[in-house]
């Protein structure tokens, strides 16, 4: 019996070589505007204070509105796609908006959307947000590796070849979290090490194998590593970072979850340079008519706290 080739859905062919890979471009994100990543989540409440209604509708005018005011000061946003999901396929047409606006502004988009599953479940996942042309199309997304680290492998093959980025969970920002991040890797090449240990390890890896670049080129998956966190306790050791190949750090946790960006460098040590810092509620909630300059303030802040 023959089996259907694997529908590739509206995707158009890329040549890796000619793909600035996802770590180049953040870097160059990072030396052009600093480390802001500003959140897009159209949280009900947040809806109703910007005057709009908890629709997909609203939250399309809200995601537009909030890319507009970070457009020419951040050069990372991310939507937080639970968001957009609750309203269906309509919440997906918004979003599908806002990210075609993203990009129109030159900014990189992190979809965080945290997938995870194996094979070709997995794959599939990655085709629909990393694929050139796909109508979910972003820059990098977040992905969970609760089903090992290898079950991945398609993901990081297809972002590989699309010059994407993945940030896989390894210490989150919620408390909940920690009792079972923190547990301990029964077998294999990791045995010993904490489960957030083991995703931080595997992905560093990946950055040294591919860190051919130049001294201080940033590579293109990450991880997350909450700002709440004292991330020794988690078996995750920041204080030397390799001169190439850096792994970068997706850091939710400051503002509304009480992270201060003034402790940068306290909390990510030698990654420092690597740390994308994420606020969505503390910006989000300036309103539409100050959200501009609660961005430049956080903009400030960061670049100062990031030297
Ligand atoms: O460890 C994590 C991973 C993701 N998040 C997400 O980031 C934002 C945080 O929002 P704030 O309003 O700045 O607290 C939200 O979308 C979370 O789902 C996280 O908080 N922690």
């Amino acid at each position: 019996m023959t089996h259907a080739p694997e529908p590739s859905g509206s995707t158009s062919p890329v040549d890796p070589l000619e793909t600035p890979s996802f770590g180049d471009r953040l870097g160059r994100a990072f030396d052009l505007r600093g480390p802001v990543c500003v959140g897009i989540d159209p949280h009900a409440w947040l809806l109703r204070d910007w005057g709009l209604p908890d629709t997909a509708a609203g939250a399309e005018s809200f995601g537009r509105q909030v890319v507009a005011a970070a457009a020419g000061q951040v050069g990372l946003v991310k939507p937080q796609v639970a968001f957009y999901e609750r309203f269906g396929s309509a919440g997906y047409v918004a979003l599908e908006r806002v990210l075609t606006d993203a990009r129109a502004a030159g900014l990189l988009s992190i979809a965080d959307v945290k997938r995870g599953d194996l094979g070709t479940s997995a794959e599939a996942y990655g085709q629909a947000w990393l694929s050139p042309g796909s109508a979910l199309e972003v820059d990098a997304m977040t992905v969970n590796a609760y089903m090992g680290v290898g079950s991945l492998e398609p993901v990081f093959a297809l972002a590989g070849q699309t010059g994407k980025g993945l940030f896989l969970l390894a210490a989150t920002s919620n408390p909940e979290a920690a009792a079972f991040q923190r547990a301990v890797v029964a077998e294999g090449t990791q045995a010993g090490h904490t489960v957030a240990g083991a995703v931080f390890d595997a992905v560093s890896a990946r950055n040294a194998r591919n860190g051919v670049g130049s001294t201080g080129s940033i590579g293109s998956f990450g991880v997350v590593l909450g700002a709440t966190l004292d991330l020794a306790t988690f078996g995750i050791d920041l204080a030397e970072a390799p001169a190439r190949g850096l792994t970068p750090i997706l850091a939710p946790g400051f503002g509304h979850q009480g992270a201060q960006v003034s402790d940068l460098r306290n909390l990510y040590g030698g990654y420092a340079q690597g740390v994308i810092v994420s606020e969505s509620r503390s910006v989000l909630s300036a309103g539409p008519d100050r959200i501009r300059q609660a961005i430049a303030r956080r903009v400030v802040e960061a670049g100062a706290a990031r030297g």
